[in-house]
This record gives C-alpha cells, structure tokens and sequence, in this order.
C-alpha cells in the first residue's frame, strides 16, 4: 500500500497561538507515526510575528504556500504590541486574507458539550447535558468585508467610522447550502439567524435562505430568528439548537457565547471551509475559535484543547482520517475526565501537562485499537 502525503502549512501565530498550537502538532505526530501516511509540516509566520519580521501579517509567498497545501493549520493572531497600526496592518488581517484569498466562506464551529466538563458548563447539567450544536458562520462577507468601510473627519473636526454589511443571493445560498447539508447528517435542523426586522441585509438573507430551502432543502426543518433572541436562547435552552446558520459578525459573537457553554473558549475548534466535499474544499483552514489571549501568554496556561480538536476536524474534512479523528477527540474527553484541566477549566494544569495527558491517552487508544 502507497503512503499517503499531506502538506499542512502551519501557522501558529501570536499569543497562546504558538504555546497551543505545539501541542497540537505534538498530536499530529503521534497520528502519522500511528498511521500509513506522512505529514509535511510547513511552518510559516502569521499576523503580529510577520510584521515585527516582513512588514506585512501575510507574505505573498505564505499566502501562495497555503494555496498549495492541503489544510493550514492556524494559531491565533494579534495583541497589544501591534494596536493602533494603520488598517492593512493590523495582525487580524492575516487570518481575514486567508480566509477571503482561498475562497473559504463557511466557518463550522462546533459547540460540543464533553460530558466530563458538565461541572465547568455555565449552565445548569439539565439545561446543558448532551449540548452538540454546530453553528455556521459565513466568513467571506458581511459586515467585516463590506464596501464603503473607512474613518473619515467630518467638517467640525470629529471622526466617523463606517462599514457596510451587505450580503448577495449568491453568498447567502451557498453557505447555507453548507448548513443544510450538514443538517442532514445531523438532526435535520436549521436555525437561520439575522436581524430582518431592522437590516436589509438580514431580510435578503431570510428571503433567500427560505427560497433555498423550498426549492434544495425541504425536508430539513427551517426556522429563523432574530440575532439578539438567539443570544438569549442559546443561554435559556441551547438544545434546541442542531445547526445554526448566520452572518460573519453574528456568527462571530454567537459562537464565543456558546463556547462557555462547554466550559471555556479553549474549547472551541473551527474548520473554514469552502464548499462541503473535501475534494472541494481543499485547502481549508482549522483554527481554534479564540485569539491570541494576550492576559495569559507566555504563562504556559492557555488549554490546548480548542487547536487540538482542530486537529482532529482536519483529519475528518480534509485529509479523511475519520478514525483517527474520532480517537483524538475521545483521547481528549478521557483526559478530562482524567483530571486534565487548564485554570479556564478551573484546573491547574499547565498547557504542556494537558498535551501530555491528551497524548497519553492516544497512545492507549491507539495501541489497543490495533
Ligand atoms: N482567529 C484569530 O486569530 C483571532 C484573533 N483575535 C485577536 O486576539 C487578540 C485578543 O483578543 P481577545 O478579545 O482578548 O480574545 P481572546 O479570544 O484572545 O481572549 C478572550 C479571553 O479568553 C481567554 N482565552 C482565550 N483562549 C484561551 C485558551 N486557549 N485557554 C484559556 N483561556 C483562553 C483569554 O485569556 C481572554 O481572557 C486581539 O488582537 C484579537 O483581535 C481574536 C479572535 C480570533
Ligand atoms: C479576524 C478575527 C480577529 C475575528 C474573530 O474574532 C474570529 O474570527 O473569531
Ligand atoms: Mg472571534
């Protein structure tokens, strides 16, 4: 049998991205010495690290590199040293142009409750149990790319910032042909979510989710819903919830929300996609959902748990590695249920200690699987 070989361009970034993100190549090691297939890590610099050393938060070549990998594989950019810098030069653009340049639209963010973090959830165990909800943010459009966006100074001396959220027939349709899909394998829901009642953004975007699911869809169950209700729901009764589907700001600040649901921010991992077949949507991006954490880097603290589950979406989507996925993912549960917790989990685990007890169950998974 050939080996397999993937090129995986790795970014980790600024902050906790490269404390975090050590652990997680610690694990993709362990899976290509477990595995028939090779791993080709490139390594490159990304956001606040590349303009201390290029200028720039993304070199051509960086960008030319993920073009032609399989996956990247991204930390987390910016902080503190590098605010205030001029628009293009702020660290966020990094992960905003490689998001936008690969064509990478959706981004899966999946709100899984462990069952050993019961206790860590915000929320009471009944309210919480079983949690498993994948929200769909649209990550090429909206409010964070729309034209006209600018500062300008009004005559009496004062400033305006401005951005436009605008989104298409074409942009809505296919990001929520994503969350229909992916529906269908799931609980065959959707939530789609905006703010129709004051936003003609929003009410293109029912308009269109609607007629896509009558014409594509119609088996999946539809319902919308305002942005600021869904905030609430997902704090009263978040399993209601299968897939939601929403715009790039929303979807930005409903999956924070929802990431305490399952115990801590450094829970969350993320697959930036583009399309929902993984021979279509090479190369995506995996990422944890948070940033670069600026209070805690360098103390060896950050939970590596988010950029290790990210890990394992890109094994699943990417590189078809459903099993091995399946087996970082249970590693990480029986380490938690093991006692492996960061100070965000209410642990004192260091960040290394936690990649050490992820590993330690791999290898006994791993070794008694075969
Ligand atoms: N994809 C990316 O690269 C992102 C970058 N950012 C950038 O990160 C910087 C900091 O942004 P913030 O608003 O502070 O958000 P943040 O996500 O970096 O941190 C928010 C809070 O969560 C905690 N936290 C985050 N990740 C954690 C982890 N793995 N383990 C334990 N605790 C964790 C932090 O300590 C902080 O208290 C900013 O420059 C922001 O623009 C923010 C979000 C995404
Ligand atoms: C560009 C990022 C800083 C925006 C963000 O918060 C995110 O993608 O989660
Ligand atoms: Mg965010």
């Amino acid at each position: 049998m050939s080996q397999s070989s993937f090129r995986i361009l790795v970014l980790p970034g600024d902050g906790v991205g490269p404390e975090v993100m050590e652990q997680a190549v610690r694990i993709l090691k362990h899976v290509e010495a477990q595995s028939d297939t090779h791993f080709d890590l490139e390594y490159a610099l990304a956001g606040g690290c590349a303009i201390d050393a290029h200028g720039t938060p993304l070199l051509d070549e960086t960008m030319e590199r993920a073009r032609a990998s399989h996956a990247v594989l991204f930390g987390s950019v910016g902080g503190p040293k590098w605010e205030g810098l001029g628009f293009n030069l702020r660290p966020e653009i990094a992960i905003l142009r490689l998001r936008k340049e690969l064509n990478l639209f959706a981004n899966l963010r999946p709100a899984t409750l462990f069952t050993p973090l019961i206790d860590a959830s915000t929320l009471k165990p009944e309210v919480i149990g079983g949690l498993d909800l994948m929200i769909v943010r649209e990550c090429a459009g909206g409010l964070y790319f729309g034209e006209p966006r600018g500062i300008e100074t009004l005559r009496n001396g004062d400033k305006r910032g401005f951005n436009t959220e605008t989104y298409s027939t074409q942009e809505i349709e296919r990001v929520g042909r994503v969350a229909f899909q992916l529906a269908s394998d799931r609980r065959n829901q959707v939530c789609s979510v905006e703010k129709a009642n004051v936003t003609e953004s929003g009410l293109v975007w029912r308009e269109v989710m609607s007629a896509l699911h009558a014409r594509e869809f119609p088996d999946v169950t539809l319902r919308h819903m305002y942005a600021d209700n869904c905030a609430m729901q997902l704090v009263r009764a978040p399993r209601q919830f299968d897939v939601i589907v929403t715009g790039n700001m929303f979807g930005d600040i409903l999956s924070d929300l929802a990431s305490m649901l399952t115990g801590s921010l450094g829970m969350l991992p993320s697959a930036t996609i583009g399309a929902t077949k993984a021979e279509l949507f090479n190369p995506a991006i995996y990422e944890p959902i948070h940033g670069s954490a600026p209070d805690i880097a360098g103390k060896g603290i950050a939970n590596p748990m988010a950029q290790i589950l990210s890990v394992a979406m890109m094994l699943r989507l990417s590189l078809g590695m459903p099993k091995q996925a399946a087996q970082v993912e249970q590693a990480c549960i029986d380490a938690l249920a093991a006692g492996a917790r960061t100070p965000d989990l209410g642990g004192d685990f260091c960040t290394e200690q936690v990649g050490n007890a992820i590993l330690a169950q791999l290898e006994r998974l791993t070794s008694s699987a075969v």
